[in-house]
């Protein structure tokens, strides 16, 4: 199969689909590949990388996306990017269409075959395409959060850790998943006081095993919100239901009652947010005030440290991809997990959480995804 591989053009996102070493293993399968000019040169991946694990460099993105039969991207295509996409060709990167009618319309109007990264699952009730940008952006969002706790980045003047004598910090963690857990060690490493609410019994149970007396887990409910968020200074926005809108859990209410300076970081941001106050920023400009509380929501978090999630990106997408590119659709009818992916098929819904958040909206039907593979 042809393998296109354009440069992402998403603000600050300098993660590349396929990483060189990633390339080396589609052609050792018997595949080509193309590589957009300087598409990793960023993070050090140079267009000689490329060569060298068998690639071509091509020029533009038009020529990418007119010849491959497989996109392979790291972010969800920006509207000049669908417009490039067609019917009979597959794309394989992130989509998180929920919250993105605009996505939606334009990847029916292609005809695309849409396979989505985060809905991918495994045998294990994960999603083992979104794990690896999720232990990312959970490490991440404390660092991210300890930085505009500085005063002169707009924060209250806390320090997570404290020092001997004055109290640590307090960080509220919603939702307990592969971003609440990595939010938890880093919050733990600085000495921060951490709370993890989860709405799984299961998981509290796991964490609590985990982390050994050294976090709090609460069950989540509207109450516990209410009453962590009051004294919280850095809450992070960890929920996910695979696939829907995220759920609204912090709302301008709670921020009323929370302290001048406290921050916010909604990871979940992505899936539309889990903050009533949230809105996608970018790493160029990525906190905004509300209520004297400081929101941090930048949608591609991990681009922020792309040389590392390239890497952890294409550990976790290289088997399904591979699988992809040696059968083709035909892949996903023997393999339940990556037919789980499969978003969009010939200008149709095929992903239940997805069409219940936008079918109506957009008059888009819904079809079975196996069902969808013999249109
Ligand atoms: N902004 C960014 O750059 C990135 C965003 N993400 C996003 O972060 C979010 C979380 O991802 P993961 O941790 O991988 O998901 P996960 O599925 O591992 O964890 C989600 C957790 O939320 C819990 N949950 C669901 N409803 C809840 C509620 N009402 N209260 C408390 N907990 C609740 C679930 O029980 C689960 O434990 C997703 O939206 C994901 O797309 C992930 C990576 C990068
Ligand atoms: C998961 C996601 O949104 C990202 O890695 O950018
Ligand atoms: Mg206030």
């Amino acid at each position: 199969m042809l393998i296109g591989v354009p440069k992402e053009i998403k603000n600050h996102e300098y993660r590349i689909g396929l990483s060189p070493a990633a390339v080396r293993e589609y052609i050792a399968n018997g595949h080509q590949v193309m590589v957009e000019n300087n598409g990793g040169t960023a993070i050090g991946f140079t267009n000689e990388d490329y060569i060298q694990a068998g690639a071509s460099i091509v020029e533009t993105p038009d020529e990418i996306f007119a010849k491959a039969e497989m996109i392979v991207k790291v972010k969800e295509p920006q509207p000049n990017e669908c417009k490039m996409l067609r019917e009979g060709q597959i794309l394989y990167t992130y989509l998180h269409l929920a919250p993105d009618p605009t996505q939606t319309k334009l990847l029916a109007e292609a005809g695309v075959t849409a396979i989505a990264y985060e809905t991918v699952t495994d045998n294990r009730n994960g999603l083992p395409l979104l794990a690896p940008m999720s232990e990312v952006a959970g490490r991440m969002s404390i660092q991210a959060g300890a930085h505009h706790l500085e005063k002169a980045h707009g924060g209250s003047g806390t320090l997570l850790g404290g020092v001997p004598g004055v109290a640590p910090a307090e960080v509220l963690v919603i939702g307990g998943g592969v971003v609440g857990i990595n939010a938890a060690k880093m919050a733990i490493g600085m000495g921060a006081d951490v709370t993890i609410l989860d709405r799984s019994l299961p998981r509290l149970r796991e964490l609590d095993d985990i982390f050994a007396g050294r976090v709090k887990t609460i069950y989540s409910t509207v109450d516990a919100i209410d009453h962590y968020s009051k004294t919280a200074d850095l809450v992070i926005g960890a929920v996910l239901i695979p696939g829907a809108a995220a759920p609204k859990l912090l709302t301008r209410e709670h921020l009323k009652n929370m302290k001048p300076g406290s921050v916010v970081v909604d990871v979940a941001i992505d899936q539309g947010g889990c903050f009533e106050t949230s809105k996608a920023t970018t790493h160029q400009d990525p906190t905004y005030v509300v209520e004297d509380v400081v929101h941090y929501c930048v949608a591609n978090m991990p681009g922020g440290v792309a040389r590392t999630s390239t890497i952890a990106l294409n550990n976790a997408t290289l088997p399904y991809g591979i699988m992809l590119a040696n059968k083709g659709i035909e892949a996903m009818r023997n393999n339940k997990n990556l037919l789980d992916g499969l978003n969009m098929h010939k200008g149709k819904i095929t992903y239940k959480a997805v069409h219940d958040d936008l079918g109506q909206e957009l008059a888009l039907d819904y079809i079975d995804p196996l069902q969808a593979l013999d249109l």
